[in-house]
């Protein structure tokens, strides 16, 4: 199904050292906490124009520019830019690749260190330690301090990266003046959670997983990673979209047998999976599928999601796509809701589209004009 490659790329990344490392909820500790992140636009003399955007399960820090591993344009280059909605001439757009990731912060592929940060000479691989959204919005934090910026503008994200914006207004309100949470939830739902587990059982029974230690091996799981990726896309569209797309078409000629016969949907199944392992490394997509699986806000302040928003300061733009049935629009209005019994500030959109989760990646003009003036209201708001 897919070749196998040896590693991932070697690519050099801008990132910050944290010599005192991080605690984790799982009371781990990881020293030093290394932050790969990357910045757009110019910070004002005020330090009040920094908006950090959040990024998803399988994005990075590459935002708004060419990623240096699929040569591909950012993963939101439409929407983060000179000119464009997350407007990179006013606003100081920062994204930094999360903990646990595989795109240079502190993540399975990276070195092991001790509790003194001693190097181990191997890759963390397995024993990193597992890691929450919190955990990674605490990371973010030490950035945003390193970066000299007291309160954020914004914190913005889809998907994975809404769960973080929000995890952010829930931890520290003061430092949060807007907030927006698209195509999202408060927690990861049983059938999210299920699928998470078909991609994972997929890399586990791959034999070159080799029990986690493939880099000890120099093996990859490509084909466990692979199929894991073509599960998990399926639930970033949508019937229609599917059916739009490819309908019933066979890719090719009709071959001698029907066993031979591709449709056109499998052939970019099969696309998706084969290009996704070039970039991504499978013991991080372990890590990070079991911390959206963790998520649940509500949980974590007494059952009742309003609680961690109680006297916020911050204002919130709360999105949603109609054809979305990974993180649908109930629960972008359960968020709504909450934030509305805590007396939050609050809009909320549900958008008209037939594109499925990853509508929040794609050309989404109303989505675009909606956020984009939200930001505009936040940065009036606050003076800029
Ligand atoms: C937030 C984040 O954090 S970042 C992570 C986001 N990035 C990703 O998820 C990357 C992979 N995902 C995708 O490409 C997503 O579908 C999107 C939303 C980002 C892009 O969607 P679209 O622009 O609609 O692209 P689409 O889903 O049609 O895929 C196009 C690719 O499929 C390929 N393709 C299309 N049809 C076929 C087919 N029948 N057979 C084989 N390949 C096919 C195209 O050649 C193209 O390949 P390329 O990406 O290597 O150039
Ligand atoms: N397709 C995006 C969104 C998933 O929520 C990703 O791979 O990160």
């Amino acid at each position: 199904m897919s070749e196998v490659i040896p590693s991932l790329p070697d690519v050099e990344h801008q990132r910050v050292l944290f010599p005192e490392g991080l605690m984790l909820d799982c009371g781990v500790k990881v020293a030093p906490l290394a932050v790969a992140y990357r910045t757009y636009g110019t910070l004002n003399e005020a330090r009040s124009n920094a908006v950090l955007v959040c990024h998803a399960l399988t994005g990075d820090q590459y935002v708004a520019e060419t990623h240096p591993v699929t040569g591909k344009p950012g993963w939101w280059g439409n929407l983060v830019g000179p000119g464009l909605p997350v407007d990179t001439d006013r606003f100081f757009v920062i994204c930094a690749n999360v903990l646990g990731g595989c795109m240079g912060s502190s993540g399975p592929p990276e070195e092991m260190t001790d509790g003194e940060g001693r190097g181990q000479g191997r890759p963390w691989g397995t024993d990193f330690p597992s890691v929450t959204i919190r955990d990674m919005v605490r990371a973010q934090k030490r950035l945003v301090e390193h970066l000299g910026i007291g309160r954020l503008l914004a914190v913005i994200g889809g998907s994975m990266g809404g769960m973080q914006a929000l995890q952010w207004a829930a931890t520290y309100p003061e430092s949060v003046f807007a907030c927006a949470p698209i195509a999202t939830a408060a927690h990861h739902s049983a059938q999210n959670i299920a699928f998470h587990e078909v991609g994972r059982a997929a890399i586990h029974a791959d034999p070159d997983w080799c029990g986690g230690a493939y880099w000890r091996e120099g093996r990859l799981p490509a084909q466990g990673l692979s199929v894991a990726r073509m599960v998990a896309h399926i639930t970033y569209l949508s019937e229609s979209a599917l059916t739009r797309k490819f309908g019933r078409r066979l890719q090719g000629a009709k071959a001698l047998t029907f066993l031979e016969d591709v449709f056109a949907v499998e052939s970019y199944l099969r696309h998706q999976g084969s290009t996704f392992i070039r970039r991504f490394d499978a013991n991080s997509y372990l890590t990070i599928t079991r911390a959206m699986d963790y998520f649940d806000l509500a949980a974590d302040h007494g059952g009742d999601l309003s609680l961690a928003f109680r006297g916020t300061p911050t204002r919130f733009f709360v999105a949603s796509f109609s054809s979305d049935w990974l993180f649908p629009t109930a629960e972008s209005r359960a968020v709504t809701r909450a934030l509305n019994r805590a007396a939050a500030r609050t809009s909320f959109i549900e958008l008209e589209s037939d594109k499925g989760h990853d509508a929040f990646l794609l050309d989404e003009p109303e989505f675009h004009a909606a956020l984009g003036g939200f930001l505009s209201g936040a940065a009036e708001a606050a003076g800029l």
